[in-house]
């Protein structure tokens, strides 16, 4: 694997403000690489700067080796799928997917072989001479894509190019586009707020906070181990504790004002430097055991005692809101506890994110 885009130390600003504060970010052949973050993280400017409909004040992009940070868009050989699609709808499938390639001056023949192959590579070979107007929601979107990949573009952009869709449509066009994406072998980087868009579609996922990035990695990475508070939080760990570290010879204790204090494998402490202070625990909703209280309590858990106060079911679990002291906790579990019944949650330590205040 080579690297193919590199951006080194970006800043962009709009006016005063400035929305990314020296980022630097790798992109490999054939990636797809998502960038993920609240809105207004700065993830549409970050794509647009590649593209190079936003002017990058500092730092440097490189595709393929070449520099092209103070190239016009055109120049560049990237190609954008937006959230909108942006599709004439007055023109048929075929006639959008060939806009590009008719700009760019290719033969008739040529224009015809293309635009057939990728509808057929789409799954719209019947849709060739259909207005756009007429189309669902998922086959435009699949025209939208196929107008960027005609022109057989380095870099493919797409920018929250499902969220226009609906949630069942959406499930499926995602696979869609990964699928296309790795058979064509074709690099792309893809703005999304969805967590979960992201996890199925990205070989590695940016997770951007306020115009920085927090963590680069695989979904696994990001989800098992966050890299930050921020990270553990927006990759879904719902469940947050106050407690108070100590390190010594045998290891790292954690304690809160809830429960008995429990003791930290070794590798376990997620790089707490410290020898003591104050942080947050994270755990997920289903990283805990569900228990009866008065269960002897499994070795290496961290044990807290509550009551039931509400149960719902999403779907394959029942996720139980449980009170502790002054704080309500989520845990899944797959027999619903009555509403009222005193339980111990007990989340192996292994399954905690521990981060420093
Ligand atoms: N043209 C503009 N002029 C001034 N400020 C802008 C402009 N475009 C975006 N911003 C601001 O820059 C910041 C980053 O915006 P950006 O659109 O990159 O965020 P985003 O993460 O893509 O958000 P969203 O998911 O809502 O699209 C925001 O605070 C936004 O208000």
């Amino acid at each position: 694997m080579s690297v193919f885009l590199q951006i080194e130390n970006l800043s962009v600003s709009y006016g005063a403000v400035r929305v990314l504060h020296g980022t630097s970010l790798s992109v490999e052949k054939g990636e797809l690489v998502a960038l993920l973050g609240a809105s207004g993280c700065g993830k549409t400017t970050l794509l647009r700067t590649i593209s190079g409909f936003i002017e990058a004040e500092k730092g440097q992009i490189r595709l393929e080796g070449e520099d092209i940070t103070f190239q016009p868009p055109e120049k560049r050989d990237t190609a954008m799928v937006f959230q909108s699609y942006a599709l004439w709808p007055h023109m048929t499938a075929f006639e959008n997917i060939a806009y590009g390639l008719r700009l760019r001056k290719k033969s008739k023949a040529e224009i015809t072989k293309t635009v057939s192959d990728t509808l057929d590579l789409l799954g719209l070979s019947e849709f060739g001479d259909r207005l756009v107007a007429n189309l669902s929601g998922g086959q435009r979107q699949r025209v939208a894509l196929g107008r960027a990949l005609a022109v057989n573009p380095s870099l493919l952009l797409l920018d929250e190019p499902l969220s226009n869709l609906d949630a069942r449509i959406r499930q499926h066009v995602r696979h869609e586009i990964k699928a296309i994406q790795n058979r064509l072998g074709i690099t792309a980087v893809m703005v999304t707020h969805d967590r979960e868009e992201a996890m199925v579609m990205a070989d590695r996922i940016v997770v951007m906070n306020k115009g920085k990035i927090e963590q680069i990695g695989s979904p696994e990475e990001l989800y098992n181990r966050p890299a930050t508070a921020f990270v553990a939080d927006f990759m879904g760990a719902d469940n947050q504790i106050s407690v108070e570290w100590r390190k010594d010879k045998n290891g790292c204790q954690i304690s809160s004002v809830y429960g008995e204090p429990v003791a930290l494998k070794s590798g376990e402490e997620n790089g707490l430097s410290a020898p003591a202070g104050k942080g947050t625990l994270f755990f997920r909703s289903e990283a805990a055991m569900l228990v009866e209280a008065g269960t002897q309590p499994a070795e290496n858990s961290f044990v807290l005692k509550g009551k039931v106060e509400q149960i719902t079911y999403p779907g394959g679990f029942y996720r139980h809101a449980v009170r502790v002291g002054e704080q309500t906790f989520l845990v899944d579990h797959g027999a619903a506890f009555g509403q009222g019944a005193m339980v111990h949650l007990e989340i192996p330590t292994h399954r905690v994110h521990l981060f420093a205040a």
